[in-house]
């Protein structure tokens, strides 16, 4: 695993119920869910006859997809997925939407999540004569799937499959009828949404990817629901018996989401924006500007600026044209990437005191490399503030840092991480700040917070790693 040692973003998922431009549209969903996956990406489209054709590739989406691409594939019902890999080798044939036939008929499944006992049910399938086509661990719900589909109701099919397996999922599933169905874990780890367009129903893993193709957000699915799109309408079927605590992933809000959409019922954008306010109270100190390290630190910046007083500025340029999260082999190359990601203005940095914004800190690379540029041109003092709690426990349930040798904050106390980053002040966010801030009753019940705290939701089993299923 993290061959980047950065947090990789974790996949999107989108799908939309019969349109003459099916197609097309799950590529601008996939678009504006670029942000989640950025290692394949791969669209669906169900055919008449119980057909399915498929796209897939490695990359961006505007690589992997050229217009002749979509318009071979136009039509019927679409799911689309961005991949960052969690379970399973980067590669080809792990790309997701994940296909299967069965009886002359086709099935697939886009997956963002993590199941935690995909490696047991795996070896349980192949006791039993499955056999394997990918490393995924997305793949063992398809087996299941069709192991439960002897009497042909997909729903009961899907329903028992998911008493099976444990961990986070928000599925997209496509049937050869061209049905499209959402399905939620009970936790609700990761979002899904339900839209409405031209008279049809979408599917998405945030909010931004219906503005841009002009859906209308209907709701959130509610933890463990399943949702059937197909020629009736919207069904929901609610899990039985219903969850009692949700344990939607905070951290989604922290990084992960983007900041135009709403996910789990509140702004990503306005979210952050409170968690930055609360670290001003929680860490205040006196600068000449507070600044981000941006993207993702921008909004916590806003409102650590506003809740102060002190002036904003945007001393760190970020280059448009790296993506959020990209491989590099040594520690050379990464220190070189993170310069090619953010650029000091020169002008404003000297002599200068100055409070630092960032959203996370993971290995520590961007932390180290930047504050350093700031000291070389000059900075007086530079403090940091972190709009999270540490990073001290890995995450089983579809992010990416699962090994707490990589987490910086594992192994070293706030003191010694000023030191080694070169800082006069470092402060991160509390667990309770980040709580109370954001806005919701009992946040305890609600939120997964366990890579902050060690406080796991659903068991896992920790010998389990990202290469278990090959
Ligand atoms: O401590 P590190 O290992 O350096 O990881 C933490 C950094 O990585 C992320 O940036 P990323 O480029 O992924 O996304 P962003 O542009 O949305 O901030 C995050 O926002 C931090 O800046
Ligand atoms: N980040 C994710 O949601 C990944 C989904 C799935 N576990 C995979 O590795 O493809
Ligand atoms: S462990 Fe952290 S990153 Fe993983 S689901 Fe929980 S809050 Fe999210």
């Amino acid at each position: 695993m993290f061959e980047n040692e950065r947090p990789r973003d974790e996949c999107g998922v989108f799908g939309l119920y019969r349109h003459s431009e099916a197609a097309t549209l799950t590529y601008f969903g996939l678009y504006a869910l670029q942000h989640r996956g950025q290692e394949s990406a791969g669209i669906c489209v169900s055919r008449k006859n119980n057909k399915m054709v498929s796209h897939k590739g490695m990359g961006l989406v505007h690589d992997v997809f050229k217009m002749e691409d979509l318009a071979r594939i136009e039509g019927g019902s679409a799911i689309g997925h961005v991949r960052y890999s969690t379970t399973g080798d980067s590669v080809l044939a792990n790309a997701q939407p994940f296909v299967a036939q069965h009886k002359g008929r086709a099935y697939a499944v886009a997956h963002n999540g993590n199941l935690v006992n995909a490696h047991k049910l795996k070896q349980e399938l192949e006791e039993s004569g499955s056999i394997f086509q990918t490393t995924m661990d997305s793949e063992v719900f398809l087996h299941l799937f069709v192991k439960n589909l002897k009497d042909g109701n997909v729903v009961r099919a899907i329903q028992r499959s998911v008493a099976k397996i444990e961990g986070a999922y928000s599925f997209v599933i496509l049937t050869c009828k061209g049905e499209v169905i959402g399905v939620k874990d009970p936790n609700s780890f990761r979002p899904l949404a339900l839209g409405k367009i031209n008279g049809s129903y979408v599917l998405s893993s945030e909010t931004c990817a219906f503005d841009l193709v002009q859906a209308e957000f209907v709701r959130e699915l509610d933890p463990g629901e399943i949702v059937i799109i197909n020629e009736d309408g919207v069904t929901s079927i609610k899990a039985d018996p219903e969850p009692k605590t949700a344990s939607l992933c905070i951290f989604e809000y922290i990084y992960f989401a983007r900041p135009d959409s709403t996910i789990f019922g509140k702004n990503v954008y306005q979210m952050r924006k409170a968690h930055g306010k609360r670290l001003a109270q929680e860490a205040p100190v006196d600068a000449d500007f507070v600044m981000p390290f941006p993207d993702s630190g921008n909004y916590a910046a806003i409102g650590y600026a506003e809740e102060s007083g002190i002036p904003f500025e945007m001393g760190m340029i970020r280059n448009h044209y790296v993506g959020r999260s990209f491989i590099q082999p040594t520690q050379s190359m990464r220190d070189f990437a993170v310069r090619v990601k953010l650029n000091p203005v020169r002008e404003l940095i000297r002599n200068k005191e100055i409070i630092i914004i960032e959203d996370s800190i993971i290995r520590g690379t961007t932390a180290m490399t930047r504050v350093k540029a700031l000291r070389d041109l000059g900075a007086k003092k530079v403090h940091m503030r972190i709009s999270c709690p540490p990073h001290r426990f890995p995450c089983y349930y579809g992010i990416d840092f699962s090994s707490k040798g990589e987490l910086i904050a594992a192994s070293k106390t706030e003191e010694e991480l000023t030191r080694y980053l070169g800082l006069d002040t470092l402060h991160y966010l509390s667990i309770e700040g980040m709580l109370e801030a954001s806005g919701v009753e009992n946040p305890e019940d609600h939120f997964c917070k366990a890579c902050f705290d060690g406080s796991y939701p659903v068991a896992f089993d920790p010998a389990v790693t990202k290469c278990c299923m090959g």
